[in-house]
């Protein structure tokens, strides 16, 4: 890890956040310095600060003396977490600092530990249901087409300079989102495009960061197990675009929340937001198709941004479906607004072949006849639209395969497989994650739900996901499409806490090479 700053003192510490030393901390706690701060004490590095925090199953504070075996100079808890150290001897004799909330004062505190290493770095947010890991590829990808240094946090992986690793959460805890800017800072990065989940923004995870760009792509169900309402799933990603996270924002207003968020932004911070979309001829840029219509081609569309103003800007994305061009508008626009100028946007663009980065597991085209796509659409929205960007490109069937994830967000269920029966020609129901929930029951509750939408539909069930992929591609005229959909980058699939490989892009192939591997790319 490279600091951006030099070390902390304890006593620097306390006073800007209030935290208040424990008894029995030693003489001279104040002088100690911490490098880094960490929350799980399995990355924890020597000079570390613990914070152990009360989370959803255990409280941090019973891995403090773990923590300091590892390194940490000092640990930070709260009055809950000094009642179960029981004493210093807990923490090994280092100073124990306590705060009454340790996850408020958590990002903030790491931000000045590290530096506030945000504020070095051109900053852009990606929030929205859908399309975050898309948007979020594609405005790496244009900035590094302007020649900049980039930094890439998402779902997929993180990437620093280049660099990937896979990452763990789409948005990184408190502490380890200031490590990874610093870590960034320290190897030259520029610019930073990452994807913040509505968790993240309603645990406060990426505070105090306030983004120069923001981005909303859309809203539809999900995460309702976390959230309750879409109400408050909507203002926990509204609040992205409040003046204490973002300088500017770009809201896709292609569907009612969209136009929703960018009514609040227009009543509460005028002029800081502005708007884009492929349908609503009213928004601050629209994207056009560069020619009379949308061309359903399967490969590369052209399209124009058009500002109010008559400034234009022509590109392309080589991602299917409309929904790709959704994306693509908003990354691009989201460049303009952090000062990019139109001139210099579209010729990087178009050296770098368009708004067309590899995303892994997002609409990914395995093969070409029969076309095997891999996506991660995983709620009825996101089905919806890739079943949709790949029908008017299918001359044969339309074959989906997917499942629906256990134990979290039951009422998707149905809804999947409506969408599933209304746009697929042929169905087959298999197992996703199924986590605690017993995976016979989760399909038992999709294909019940798909039958009695639609009687006559041809809808199958074949548990095990393998076997699943194998049926759908071997059974497949050249003409056909098959969507393997759900599980997208994902490597394991958890069964009752038991993490076993499966990664679908692999199922595909084999059973690609049991085809004789004809036309897989
Ligand atoms: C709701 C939520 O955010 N949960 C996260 C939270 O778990 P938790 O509160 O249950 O933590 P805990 O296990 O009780 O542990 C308490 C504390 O002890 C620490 N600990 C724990 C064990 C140990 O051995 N050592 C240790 O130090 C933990 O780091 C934590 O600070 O802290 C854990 C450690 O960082 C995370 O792994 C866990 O994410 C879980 C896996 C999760 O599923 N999160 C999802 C809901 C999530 O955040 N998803 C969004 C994206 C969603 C989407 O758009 O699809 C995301 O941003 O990733
Ligand atoms: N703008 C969009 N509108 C609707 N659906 C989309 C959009 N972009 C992508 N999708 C669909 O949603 C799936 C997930 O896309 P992506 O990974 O880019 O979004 P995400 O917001 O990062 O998702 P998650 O939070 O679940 O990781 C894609 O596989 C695709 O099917």
């Amino acid at each position: 890890m490279i600091a951006a700053q030099p070390a902390r003192s304890l006593g620097d510490l306390a006073a800007a956040f209030e935290l208040a030393p424990a008894p029995g901390s030693p003489p001279g706690w104040q002088a100690v310095t911490v490098h880094g701060v960490r929350a799980d004490n399995r990355r924890v590095t020597p000079g570390d600060l613990f914070a152990g925090h009360v989370g959803g199953h255990v409280h941090g504070a019973r891995f403090a003396g773990a923590a300091v075996d590892a390194g940490a100079v000092a640990v930070l808890t709260d009055p809950a977490g000094l009642d179960l150290l029981g004493g210093p001897e807990q923490a090994r004799g280092v100073p124990v600092l306590v705060a009454q909330d340790v996850p408020a004062v958590l990002g903030p505190l790491a931000a000045a530990v590290y530096g506030r290493p945000a504020e070095t770095l051109r900053t852009f947010a990606v929030t929205g249901t859908n399309g975050k890991t898309t948007t979020a590829y594609m405005l790496e990808h244009a900035l590094r087409a302007l020649g900049r240094t980039t930094g890439l946090i998402g779902t997929v992986e993180v990437r620093v300079a280049g660099r990937g690793q896979p990452a763990a959460l789409t948005t990184p805890q408190p502490a380890d989102l200031q490590a990874l800017l610093a870590d960034m800072v320290g190897a030259g990065v520029q610019d930073l495009a990452m994807e913040v989940s509505s968790h993240a923004l309603g645990l406060g995870r990426v505070d105090p960061v306030v983004f120069d760009v923001a981005g909303f792509t859309n809203l539809t169900q999900d995460h309702l197990d976390f959230h309750g309402t879409l109400e408050d799933y909507f203002a926990a990603k509204a609040s992205l675009f409040t003046s204490a996270r973002s300088r500017r924002g770009v809201v896709l207003v292609d569907d009612d929340w969209g136009r929703r968020l960018a009514q609040v932004c227009e009543r509460e911070r005028p002029g800081d937001v502005v708007t884009v979309s492929t349908t609503d001829a009213d928004a601050d840029w629209r994207a056009e198709p560069h020619d009379a219509d949308w061309r359903a081609e399967p490969h590369d569309t052209d399209f124009r941004l058009v500002h109010r103003d008559g400034t234009t800007l022509r590109t392309s994305t080589g991602l299917p479906g409309r929904f790709n061009v959704a994306n693509a508008a908003l990354a691009a626009v989201m460049v303009l607004t952090s000062g990019v100028a139109p001139g210099d946007l579209e010729p990087a663009l178009a050296a770098a072949g368009g708004l067309t980065p590899t995303v892994p597991g997002r609409m990914e085209e395995l093969s070409t006849r029969p076309r095997v796509v891999v996506d991660f659409a995983h709620n009825p929205g996101a089905l919806a639209q890739a079943v949709e960007a790949l029908r008017p490109t299918t001359a044969g069937r339309l074959v989906l395969v997917f499942g629906a994830t256990g134990s979290r967000d039951t009422a998707k269920r149905p809804e999947m497989a409506q969408v599933a029966v209304d746009g697929a020609d042929r169905v087959i129901v298999t197992d996703d994650d199924p986590h605690d929930e017993p995976a016979e029951q989760i399909r038992a509750e999709v294909l019940a739900a798909a039958r009695a939408h639609a009687p006559g539909a041809d809808v199958r069930e074949v548990a095990d996901r393998a076997e699943a992929i194998r049926v759908a591609v071997l059974e497949a005229d050249p003409a056909d499409t098959v969507l393997v959909a759900g599980r997208g980058h994902e490597t394991v699939q958890e069964i009752s806490g038991v993490d076993h490989h499966l990664d679908d892009r692999e199922e595909v192939r084999a059973a690609l090479a049991l085809r004789g591997g004809e036309s897989a790319r």
